[in-house]
This record gives C-alpha cells, structure tokens and sequence, in this order.
C-alpha cells in the first residue's frame, strides 16, 4: 500500500517535532527514516501508524485520506525497540495473539490460527522455538518473534523503530541482512527507523536523511551517498575532514587545504560569493612519505606535510590521525582549524610503504565536495 505524508506540522508546547515534512512511498517499498536523536524520527512514524495526531498535514494510505482514521483501521504492524512479548505466553501464543483477539465473526479457526503462525514461525525460520517462552529466548530471536507477531494479523504497513537498537553489533548486521530478504519474498510496505547510517544504507530501497524536524533529502543509499544534498547528510553518512573557505568573485579561497580543490571541483557551478565547506573523507585522502613525493607533488605547491600521530591497523584496513605541520606563513588559526586529519587506507599499503607513527608524510586529496552558502 502506497503511503503519502503531505506537509506535516508536529508541535510539542514551544519545540517544533516536525516542520513541514512531505514524503511519498510507493507501495512495496522499504524506507530508512535515518537521523541523529531527536530528529523527529519517531514522531513521523507515529503520525503515520496513527498514534500521534499531527497538528497540520495530511496522512493517505493507497491515496485515501487516512489523517484522521483510527490506529486500528490502518492495518499497520509494529516492532519496537523494546517490544515487550507477553512473558507468560510461549512463542505460539504471543504470534497467535492479533488473531486470537480479532471479533468472532473475523476470527480464523483454530486449525487456521495453527497452520498461520507455522508458516510466519518458519519464515523467520524460528519455528523449533514455538514452545518456549520469551525469557529462554535471545534478544535476537526475540525480535524475530516479534516480527511474526506483528506479520500474523496481516498488516499492509510495515512500522520498525529501531527495531534491532538492542542488540549487539554482530546479530544486528545478521537480523538486518535477514530483513533485507524476508522483505524481498513479502514485499509489505516498510518503514524503519534508525540512527544507524550503515543500517539504513545497507538494508532500505531509499532513505530519508531528517534533521531538526525537516527532512534534508530522499534518495537511493547511492544517490545520498553520491550526492548528498547538504553539509549535514555528507556529516551524518559517514567520517569527514573539513575545511572552512569562501566563494569571491567565483573563486574558491579554501587556505590550509592539502590541495587546491578547484582541481576537483567545476568551478563554473560556484556562486560568485559565499561561505565554503569542503568537505572530504578520510579515504580521499593520499598519504606518501615524504622523501618520495618532496620533489614532484611539494615542488607544485600541492599538499601539506603533516605527522603520523595514530596508526591503528585493523584487519585490511589502517585508519590514521594525522597531525598537520603548518607551513610558518600559514596564520596560526588556520593551522589549528585543519591541524588534525582522519585518513584510512589499505593497510598493505601502509606497510609497502614503510610508514610507521612519527612518519612525516605528504598529505594530497583525491576527491573533494564543496558546498557554498550564500553570504
Ligand atoms: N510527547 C512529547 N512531549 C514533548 N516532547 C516530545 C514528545 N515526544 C517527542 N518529543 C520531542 O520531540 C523531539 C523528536 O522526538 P522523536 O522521538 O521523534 O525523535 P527521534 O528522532 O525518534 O529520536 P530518537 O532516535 O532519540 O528516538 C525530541 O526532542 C523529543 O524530546
């Protein structure tokens, strides 16, 4: 069932929750809410699953009007973070339960209820654990339980908050992958909510990155990734270096950068004045001793020299902290705005190049993205 949020105004006394959100999702598709705490994230799905009102906007389900129908007539399913199963109930039973409750003449036979809730235990693959109850359970299985709880009564929306919030970082990245195909095979209308930018990249269709009540932009895990709209989806999707700079007369002024970024960015696309961030992540960054790069990149005024402060190598990867030497005419605010750099590169490579902590090294950037405000 398609989902449409129309300019939607969340108000909590004097703090705006929502302001204005807008959002279509199309029928069988699976949608990241993706942003720090507070961000308004629940409050959205709330709204959506009817447990919240929305102060202005509207809510349609499938293009009807669904803004002011009963949490019950909307046919949604949840699973929270903390989804209390009845304690005293096994497995069977806490599944069973939405069909249990349902009035008489809706009700399925017990034979139906049996056959159903076999079918949801084996599609979370669970079903050896029907007898057992929810404390002999792991957080995990407990989720997953909880999932077949919320498919039984079959709801043609979706509404996961943080649903694997709890649960350490190894069976998160198992139960999201799970999730991921359990989603291909039913294809129901899904909405999660995470703070988690890998989960959100790794198991939605699209995401919506939210900010302070608004959202900051919508698209494919490529397409924020790619192309994130604004300074703060590049921040929140991942580890970044940045630079302070601006924009005169459509020239980029960015001092203290290990390169001259107008190399990386069309500079026809810039306004003729503004406040500049560039922005660039830790693996856009090259490092090279600095005996071998002196004479080509530092002859061409390219890069910075800087000190290997923290080698940390993990498995194939080596994360390093660098600390900037700052050329003597550099002013001293500028040295000390971009004197720490976060870089990561292959760890073979790190060792074919014989670096170690306390290397000077030369420091030039790859790739660089540029936002201008304007002044
Ligand atoms: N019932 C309420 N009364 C007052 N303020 C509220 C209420 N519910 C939420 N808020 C506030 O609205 C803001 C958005 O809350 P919301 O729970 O939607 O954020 P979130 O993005 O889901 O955050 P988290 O990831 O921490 O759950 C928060 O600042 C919160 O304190």
């Amino acid at each position: 069932m398609s989902i449409e949020v129309r300019n939607i105004h969340k108000q909590f006394g004097a703090f705006t929750a929502l302001n204005d959100v807008s959002l279509s999702i199309e029928s069988g598709e699976l949608i990241a809410l993706l942003g720090p705490s507070g961000c308004g994230k629940t409050t959205l799905l709330r709204i959506i699953a009817g447990l919240e009102s929305a102060d202005r906007g509207a809510v349609l389900f499938a293009g009807q009007d669904a803004t002011h129908a009963h949490v019950r007539e909307r046919k949604v399913g949840f699973v929270f973070q903390h989804y209390a199963l009845f304690r005293h109930m096994t497995v069977f039973d806490n599944v069973a339960f939405g069909l249990t409750v349902k009035p008489r003449e809706q009700r399925p036979s017990r034979e139906e209820i049996r056959e159903r809730v076999y079918r949801l235990l084996k599609l979370v693959k669970l079903e050896w654990l029907a007898d057992r109850f929810p404390a002999q359970l792991s957080g995990g299985q407990r989720q997953r339980i909880a999932l077949a709880r919320a498919l039984a009564v079959e709801p043609q929306v979706l509404l996961l908050d943080e649903p694997f919030g709890a649960l350490d970082a190894k069976v998160r990245k198992e139960l999201r992958r799970w999730l991921r195909r359990l989603h291909e095979e039913l294809h129901v209308t899904s909405i999660f909510v995470t703070h988690d930018q890998e989960e959100a990249l790794e198991v939605a269709d699209r995401v919506v990155v939210m900010n302070k009540g608004r959202i900051e932009q919508v698209g494919t895990p490529q397409q924020v990734w790619d192309n994130p709209a604004s300074p703060f989806v590049y921040g929140f999707l991942g580890d970044v270096n940045h630079w302070q700079g601006s924009v005169r007369n459509g020239e980029l002024h960015t001092p203290g950068l290990p390169l001259d970024p107008t190399a990386l960015v069309p500079t026809a696309s810039l306004p003729s004045d503004g406040k500049a961030l560039v922005y660039v992540r830790p693996h856009e960054l090259e490092v090279t001793p600095v005996a071998a790069s002196e004479t080509a990149a530092a002859a061409s005024g390219q890069g910075v020299r800087a000190r290997i402060d923290r080698a940390m190598l993990i498995g194939p990867l080596a994360n390093l902290e660098l600390i900037v030497q700052s050329a003597p005419e550099e002013p001293a605010a500028v040295a000390e705005a971009s004197s720490l750099l976060e870089v990561q590169m292959a760890a073979e490579r790190f060792r074919e190049l014989g670096l170690r902590e306390g290397d000077t090294v030369w420091v030039t950037l790859r790739r660089a993205r540029v936002f201008v405000e304007g002044q």
